[in-house]
């Protein structure tokens, strides 16, 4: 790598901007990393639990002698802050990215503010969480996901490998593609399922009057396909208004679809809804699990427990000692026996084989994943 790489400015201290800065001091901890986050706390924690190296006291704060500049606030912000850096001294060999959701606007006005004079490459990793803030960064959380690039036109393939490099430590499988893809393409597989979540949740919430019982049985179906509700609303509101057109079309789709099922239902047309379902199963087992490309969220493992008081902390304590940290943790099944089943959710595969050794050294309760 031609250019040395010691100083990195991230504006944005949060789940994305904290989990890739740990990812890069985990791979490169010679390089220095200042951070700004709006929020004085977030920078605050991001001091205290050495996410950052140093503390920029604005947004701005030592930029102009960064080799790497990432945005990893959400969009609608990134875009006055490429605003405010085109009336920077920065550093000539400079590279600016972002991580942001969506691509099109953002890459658009760097292109027009920065002209050819700055490398600037969009970036998004196809990885997170419904959780937000530094406290839930993770150095691991991009492993094996995509990590999505558009680089503008006059973008050197040096930048990019220079990006790449430092980006190593997150583990992601790095792929190009123009802004326009990025935003069709995460429109189908993310922004648009987003707003489904938080659909379903509204549509119970209506119904919660008539069933105050609703939010009480609330299973594991539902608690899946909304999970992702939970997330950052000033995120998810930036990221629809960045991808306005894209999103129509597929509101549009959506109707399409949902009118299709409902005729089907209408017409109690039970083999085809035996099809719509069983080819909907096909599609989603074919996703791939441990290759590159879509990773689950969580690795779940199960664990056979005698249901008596305490249980759970018995099994929270023997992962803590051996600091195994848990996503999830939820009871899906009591059996007319003594017995239930624990799931417990890990962020990866490695932390689930780690949990598996560990409560079968301190206990004899079964354990399984598939
Ligand atoms: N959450 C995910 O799963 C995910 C995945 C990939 C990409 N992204 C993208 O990453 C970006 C950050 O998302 P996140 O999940 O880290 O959200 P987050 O809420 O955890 O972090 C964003 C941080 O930016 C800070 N911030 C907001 N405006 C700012 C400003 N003007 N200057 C400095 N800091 C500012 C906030 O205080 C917050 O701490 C978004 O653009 C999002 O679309 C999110
Ligand atoms: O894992 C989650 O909770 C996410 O929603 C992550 C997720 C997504 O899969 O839609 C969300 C936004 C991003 O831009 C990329 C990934």
């Amino acid at each position: 790598m031609e250019q040395q790489i010691e100083k990195i400015h991230i504006v944005g201290l949060g789940l994305i901007g904290g989990s890739i800065a740990l990812a890069i001091k985990q791979e490169f901890p010679a390089i220095t990393i200042a951070g700004y986050d709006i929020n004085q706390s977030q920078t605050e924690i991001a001091k205290t639990l050495t996410v950052i190296d140093e503390i920029a006291a604005d947004q701005f704060d030592g930029i102009e002698t960064a080799d790497i500049i990432i945005l990893a606030t959400p969009v609608e912000q990134t875009l006055s802050i490429i605003a405010a850096l085109s009336s920077l001294s920065l550093k000539e060999s400079v590279i600016i990215t972002d991580v942001g959701s969506t691509k099109q606007k953002i890459s658009n006005h760097a292109a027009s503010v920065f002209g050819g004079n700055v490398q600037f490459i969009g970036g998004h990793p196809m990885a997170g969480s419904h959780k937000s803030g530094v406290i839930a960064a993770k150095a691991h959380l991009f492993e094996n996901a995509f990590y999505i690039l558009t680089p503008m036109e006059h973008t050197s393939r040096e930048s990019i490998g220079i990006l790449q490099h430092v980006l190593k430590g997150t583990k992601a499988h790095f792929v190009e593609m123009t802004p326009a893809e990025h935003d069709e393409v995460t429109g189908i597989i993310s922004h648009f399922p987003h707003i489904v979540a938080a659909s379903l949740v509204h549509q119970a919430g209506r119904f919660e009057d008539n069933h105050p019982v609703i939010k009480r049985l609330a299973a594991g179906g539902f608690r899946d396909i909304t999970r992702i509700a939970s997330s950052s609303p000033a995120m998810w509101r930036d990221i629809l208004l960045h991808n306005k057109e894209k999103l129509l079309a597929l509101f549009d789709d959506w109707r399409y679809e949902m009118d299709r099922v409902r005729e089907l239902v209408d017409e109690l047309d039970g083999d085809a809804l035996f099809s719509y379902f069983q080819e909907a199963k096909d599609f989603r087992d074919g996703l791939p699990e441990r290759e590159k490309g879509a990773i689950p969220s969580f690795y779940d493992l199960y664990v056979d427990v005698p249901d008596y008081p305490g249980v759970i902390s018995e099994i929270t304590g023997y992962l803590a000692i051996e600091e195994i940290s848990i996503t999830n943790i939820r009871i899906i099944e009591t059996r007319e026996e003594i017995y239930g089943v624990l799931r417990l959710s890990f962020q990866t595969d490695v932390d689930r084989e780690r949990a598996q050794k560990c409560i079968e050294k301190h206990t004899d309760y079964k354990t399984f994943f598939s």
